[in-house]
């Protein structure tokens, strides 16, 4: 079987030795050669026709049934495809990449090479086979020789035999490896076909790519003449344009040389310029030099004169911390002197600009330390317009609440120290008369205005005095709007009728206060602490902005008063204190009437220039010291009777507007202020009020009652003559007849003269009335026992006048002052004096009689464990019912007093309407 194989073998490699053969064959065939058996024989001939017919033979190849390519041989079949690359790469005229056929070329060689390798190798293994074969036939014929010959032989024949099997075997392998590698060729050669496609793919490629060459070379070549002529056009162009601008060149260059030679003589003048400068420039350094030396020398002496003026400053600046303290000592002096004098202090505020106000507007020209205060209107020209004002301070925009009230503080002690004190503020609306009095609001203490302060302290002092005094504070709360007084603290909240009744009037309060003033009708609420008065404030705001809401901004359009009442009680001396506070928010005070108001508007300006107008005219007289002080012309002057005319510490605050638009305002405002500060009251009084007064007034109302009695038993002698009279004469008019009664039985004595403020002329001129006729006693035919009535009446007022001490030369004087004959006696005048007359005139019971109502109101507002407070005294408590027949009993005995009372009492009926409040803070 391994000799069929080998045979097998041999058929192959005979097989492809005729391949060879037959590739050999067909070449001659090809080339009409004899076909011969040696591949390299073939070789050569193919080089030969090669060189000799380079172009015939591959396109005979190519003529050729595929079947005789099969037989070609591979080296062959290489060459005609080098052959044919070679050739299409010439045609291609290097249109196929050299790179790429560099390549293909290299590629085929290295097939070519791998063939001839292959084949190379085969032919090798072939001859070696063909050896074998022949040395086995060789060794197998041994061997049967051997077969032939002996047993021992057959032995070694046998190991022989082993041997040759497994030489027979191992040649088993070689030749499965053999097949093996044909296999591998084989398999070369199917690459060997794929490689073949692919080169014929390669060729399709290149055939198509030199058809898009070519297609390409031919657009190029037509872009070529196309762009050919184009540049021949723009080198036309460029050529003429060439022309145009060495025409041009020319030009500029005339022009060129032109400007140079411009440019040369600029050169030159800016030369012969920068030489002048620069010989200015030297000059001017030269000056400066001698100017340096000259500001090092003024420097020097600059800084010796300004040590020398820190010097002066440093001693000026001690003198003016001393001439502050000099100011201060200055102010308190003159506070003194004019408290000496009874001057209203003045004090002026400038309200500081609102916001969306233009502060450049403004009409404050300076404001001094010492209380100097320049105003002037930007809208004029000139110093004419500037107008200078003295008041006791004025406080420029930037001053506190705080501040303000430090220059107020030292009147609340006089207050506890029995002296009446009245703050009011007056100005234009909206100049902050309501801010410095009650504040912005009471939420924050450094909003606290005047009225809050005040009270504080007050409260803080009477608690410091505990132990030495015992003080009560009572308070009322009202406000005067169209002449009519309103009470804020009222329960009812009712209109308050306000009654100025002097000491008839005045209850328990004010019983011996010469000064004191009350509204009956408006409640008195007893306060023990701020807290109280916080929240009667706070009712008194409430009810104010019932109002407010009522009336459409009443606030500006009415003043307002706080009124505080003080009573102290020594604990050593039982000495009684009293003394009031009031603190007034005047309605503002411009001139309403001069605005187009009408209806209600014009009636509330009426009544407001009304009151502002009496006021002033008020304070005209007092300045101008006359007889006659009008303060009966309007309720706020009889409101501020006592602080105005009294002798109370009086301050006003002038509010002031700076803004331009309230130039004329302001400047009536200061006029005004000005007439207030020249002022004088006289020396301020305290009302204390010690035993020995109390025991005169007590003996007073023992001699009142005398009088009284005398009083009626005169008129009852008057009746019982009258009668006779009448029996004897027959019938008379009882009016004419109670006319002559009058005639013949009131006469009044010198010292009732005195008393009631009226002179001798005053006295005659009463004289003339038919009403109160005072005839001379001897045309009077009255009796004995009247005569002696009137002596007896005559020494009672003696006696009064001693126990009053008004017998003096300057009572009578005083009294004289405040005689006035179109007024009713003793009203419109000095209260001090006017209450004194009062004393000595009314007992006690009678003005407690009077009081009844402010006292029901009392005791209606104030809670139960207050009331105990204003008890009335035992010997006050005489019913009012029980004044009546009293006043019956004067009138007959004197006229005077009758007259006085009876003004007084008719005065007090006709005030008797209004109300009162307080002028709350505005929010
Ligand atoms: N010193 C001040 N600092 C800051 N604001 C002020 C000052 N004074 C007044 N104002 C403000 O100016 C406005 C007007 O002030 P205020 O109501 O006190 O004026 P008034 O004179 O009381 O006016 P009226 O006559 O209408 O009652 C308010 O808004 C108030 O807060």
């Amino acid at each position: 079987m391994q000799l069929e194989q080998e045979d097998q073998g041999k058929g192959e490699n005979n097989n492809s030795g005729r391949d060879v053969n037959q590739i050999e064959a067909l070449a001659g065939r090809l080339e009409g050669a004899p076909v011969y058996s040696n591949g390299s024989k073939s070789n050569e001939l193919f080089q030969l026709k090669q060189e000799s017919h380079v172009d015939l033979f591959p396109a005979k190849i190519m003529e050729l049934p595929s079947d005789s390519l099969e037989r070609t041989p591979t080296q062959m079949l290489f060459s005609v495809g080098n052959k044919i690359l070679n050739d299409t790469f010439v045609r291609m005229n290097g249109d196929v990449p050299h790179h790429a056929a560099c390549l293909l070329r290299n590629i085929l060689q290295v097939i070519e090479g791998r063939f001839s390798n292959q084949a190379e190798s085969l032919k090798t293994q072939n001859n070696l086979f063909k050896a074998r074969e022949g040395k086995y036939q060789s060794r197998i014929n041994a061997l049967e020789t051997l077969v032939a010959g002996t047993s021992e032989e057959n032995e070694v024949v046998k190991s022989w035999l082993l041997q040759l099997k497994i030489a027979l075997q191992h040649e088993k392998t070689e030749l499965e490896k053999k097949k093996i590698e044909e296999q591998d060729i084989a398999q070369f050669k199917r690459d060997k076909v794929r490689n073949e496609v692919e080169i014929s793919a390669l060729k399709q490629e290149l055939e198509t790519t030199k058809r898009a060459h070519e297609e390409q070379c031919s657009l190029l070549e037509l872009h070529l003449s196309e762009s050919k002529a184009y540049y021949e056009k723009r080198i036309e162009e460029i050529e003429s344009h060439l022309a145009n601008s060495r025409t041009q060149v020319k030009e500029l260059k005339t022009f060129l040389k032109s400007k140079s030679l411009k440019w040369k003589d600029k050169e030159h003048n800016f030369e012969s310029f920068l030489n002048d400068q620069f010989g200015a420039f030297q000059e001017l350094r030269a000056a400066m030099e001698s100017v340096k030396m000259e500001v090092l020398k003024s420097k020097r002496s600059y800084s010796e004169e300004l040590k020398y003026l820190g010097m002066k400053l440093k001693g000026l600046a001690e003198a003016a911390g001393n001439y502050h303290e000099i100011l201060a000592e200055n102010r308190k002096l003159y506070n003194e002197v004019q408290d000496m004098k009874g001057s209203i202090r003045v004090y002026c505020r400038i309200r500081p600009f609102l916001p969306g106000q233009s502060q450049n507007q403004t009409t404050v020209e300076f404001v001094g330390d010492n209380g100097e205060l320049i105003v002037n209107n930007p809208l004029k020209q000139g110093n004419e317009s500037c107008k200078l004002f003295k008041f006791n301070k004025v406080f420029c925009t930037s001053a506190t609440q705080e501040e303000i009230y430090a220059d107020i503080q030292p009147l609340i002690p006089s207050v506890l120290d029995g002296y009446n004190v009245c703050i009011f503020a007056y100005g234009q609306t909206g100049s902050g008369k309501t801010y410095t009095m009650s504040g912005p609001s009471l939420s924050s203490k450094s909003n606290w205005g005047v009225n809050y302060r005040a009270l504080h302290d007050l409260f803080q002092i009477s608690q410091s005095r505990r132990g030495s005094i015992i003080y009560e504070v009572g308070v009322q709360m009202v406000e005067i709007y169209n002449e009519v007084v309103r009470d804020l603290l009222s329960s009812k909240g009712k209109s308050a009728s306000m009654v100025y009744l002097d000491l008839l009037t005045i209850g328990i309060w004010n019983t011996a206060q010469p000064n004191g003033l009350v509204v009956p009708d408006a409640s008195l609420h007893s306060v023990n602490s701020m807290k109280d008065v916080l929240e009667l404030m706070n009712i008194g705001q409430m009810n104010r902005a019932t109002s407010v809401t009522a009336l459409n901004e009443r606030s500006s359009r009415s003043h307002s008063v706080l009124t505080v009442h003080v009573r102290g009680t020594d604990l050593g001396t039982s000495t009684i204190l009293r003394s009031c506070l009031h603190l007034v928010d005047l309605a503002g005070s411009e001139r309403v009437d001069r605005s187009e108001a009408t209806g209600d508007r014009l009636k509330e300006a009426q009544h407001i220039n009304k009151s502002l107008s009496a006021l002033g005219d008020v304070i005209f007289a007092l300045a101008q010291k006359s007889q006659h002080v009008p303060y009966r012309n309007s309720k706020l002057t009889q409101l501020l009777q006592s602080s105005l005319g009294g002798q109370a510490k009086t301050l006003m605050f002038v509010q002031l507007n700076p803004d331009v638009a309230s130039y004329s305002e302001t400047i009536s405002t200061l006029n005004f202020a000005k007439r207030v500060s020249g002022v004088e009251l006289g020396a301020a009084r305290s009302s204390k009020e010690g035993k020995d007064v109390r025991q005169l007034m007590e003996q007073l109302t023992y001699l009142k009652d005398a009088i009284a009695r005398k009083d009626e038993e005169i008129e009852r002698l008057q009746m019982l003559k009258a009668d006779h009279k009448n029996s004897k004469q027959g019938m008379i008019s009882p009016w004419h007849e109670s006319s002559v009664h009058s005639k013949q039985s009131i006469r009044t004595p010198r010292h009732s003269q005195k008393l009631l403020g009226m002179g001798e002329k005053a006295a005659s001129d009463m004289g003339n009335c038919s009403e109160y006729s005072m005839d001379e006693p001897s045309k009077n035919p009255g009796s004995l026992q009247l005569k002696l009535a009137r002596e007896d009446k005559d020494k009672n007022y003696n006696e009064v006048d001693e126990l009053l001490g008004t017998g003096d030369a300057n009572f009578e004087e005083r009294l004289s002052d405040i005689s006035d004959g179109d007024l009713s006696m003793g009203t419109e005048t000095d209260r001090s004096i006017n209450s004194v007359v009062e004393y000595a005139l009314f007992p006690e019971a009678e003005k407690s009689a009077e009081l009844t109502p402010a006292r029901s109101i009392i005791t209606e507002n104030i809670p139960a464990e207050n009331t105990e407070k204003f008890t009335m005294p035992s010997s006050l408590k005489t019913s009012r019912s029980s004044q009546v027949p009293h006043k019956a009993q004067m009138k007959s005995s004197s006229l005077s007093l009758n007259r006085s009372s009876s003004k007084v009492m008719s005065s007090v009926r006709k005030i008797a309407t209004g109300s009162s409040s307080l002028k709350p803070p505005k929010r």
